[in-house]
């Protein structure tokens, strides 16, 4: 039966990255009949430009309508003074509230062709295989905000953090889960010498651990945890963290594999998931062609793992980003003397050749 995947290409480099994902796509469907199908839908600023909001209806129905969900990426300085409630960021949050995405799911990696790029020592980033669990719809992103309001004199503006119980129960559940198919370590992630969230956070932590007796729980203040990425990476296993402790150490951690733009996502919860490199839209770059689109790729690689159960297809995709590596195209973010210098077309046709 045809398996529809709603592709939502957004602002700056999205669509270079998505068309370059459904190239690949198109190609693995072919090989593996796996009769993928694909529908375009308007977000982010550019959408906001054409209907007025940056997450129309229309997108969101496609979305839970869909097998599975591609996303590219939203934002760019041009839609800073819009209304706060309208900016193209609203829209990736705003599929991922309505879809229910609790769980972000961020792989990092360090492939051997590639330590040498990493801005750390060799030997530091050696072997790095962590999968960080965020929490995606909770947390301060979505508490009660005021963005602007007169006390004491003073304009002031707050946002509230807050979580619950059982929002945090499923993330670490998923995580435990996650750690038993992998190396059985979780890092519990948080500021719980500050923060009262935080506190509520691992002591439920902790409750929900005493059920996986084979996984070992240890908790650690954000502070310490992106200072050990840094200098001790590879003894991370699962690392599981709120939203915004997580985007942040997310960002930090796929640099170790030399650039942002290597890195993909899934965000699952309970029905459609979506798929996404962890980069933002890259408006430095948009519209030259240059963007590295294998963060995406491999997102594509995820979507065929963890919505459609097809292994030997998202493998094919994994080992042809390899072998394009290993045979020495280079996308801007990678070039350096000696190797093959590739704009988005070409790298994208290099992955697409080695599948
Ligand atoms: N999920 C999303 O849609 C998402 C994620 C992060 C940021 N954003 C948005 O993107 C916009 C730009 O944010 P930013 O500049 O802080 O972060 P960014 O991730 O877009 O870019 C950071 C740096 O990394 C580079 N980079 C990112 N992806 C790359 C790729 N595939 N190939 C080569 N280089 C790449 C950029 O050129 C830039 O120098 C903002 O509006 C932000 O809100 C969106
Ligand atoms: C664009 C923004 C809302 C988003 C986030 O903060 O979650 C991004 O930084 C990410 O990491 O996906
Ligand atoms: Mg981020």
């Amino acid at each position: 039966m045809a398996k529809k995947i709603v592709v939502i290409p957004g602002d700056g480099i999205g669509e270079e990255i998505t068309n370059a994902a459904v190239l690949v796509l198109k190609k693995i469907s072919d090989k593996f009949q796996l009769d993928l199908t694909f529908e375009s839908h308007a977000a982010g600023g550019t959408a906001y430009d054409l209907y007025g909001t940056p997450l129309p209806e229309k997108t969101i129905l496609a979305a839970k309508a869909a097998d599975a969900v591609l996303f590219g990426a939203v934002g760019g300085a041009v839609w800073d003074n819009v209304d706060p409630a309208l900016r193209p960021e609203k829209a990736i949050l705003g599929l991922r509230k309505s879809l229910g995405l609790y769980a972000n799911l961020r792989p990092i990696k360090v492939m051997d062709c590639l330590v040498e790029y990493s801005p750390l020592k060799k030997e530091i980033v050696s072997g790095i295989d962590i999968m960080i669990v965020r929490e995606l719809i909770g947390g301060i992103y979505f508490g009660d905000k005021c963005e602007s309001e007169m006390k004491d004199g003073f304009e002031r503006a707050w946002d509230l953090e807050n979580y619950s119980v059982p929002e945090v129960e499923r993330i670490v559940k998923l995580a435990m889960e996650t750690a038993q198919k992998r190396n059985n370590k979780v890092t519990s992630v948080d500021k719980a010498n500050v923060l009262a969230t935080s506190r509520l956070w691992r002591r439920t932590a902790t409750k929900v651990a005493a059920s996986y007796p084979d996984v070992k729980l240890q908790d650690m203040y954000v502070d310490n945890c992106a200072m050990q990425l840094a200098i001790h990476p590879t003894e991370f296993d699962v690392i599981v963290t709120g939203n915004l402790f997580g985007d942040i150490l997310s960002d930090e951690a796929a640099v170790l594999g030399g650039s942002i733009g290597l890195m993909p996502s899934a965000s699952i919860g309970e029905c459609t998931s979506l798929y996404e490199p962890i980069h933002g839209s890259a408006p430095d770059i948009a519209g030259r062609g240059i963007a590295n689109p294998i963060g995406t790729i491999l997102s594509a690689a995820m979507l065929l793992r963890h919505s459609f159960a097809a292994e030997a297809a998202a493998l094919a995709i994994e080992k042809a980003v390899e072998k394009a590596l290993l045979d020495g195209y280079r996308t801007m973010d990678l070039y350096r003397d000696g190797f093959k210098k590739a704009n988005t077309e070409e790298m994208t046709q290099a992955i697409f050749d080695r599948i």
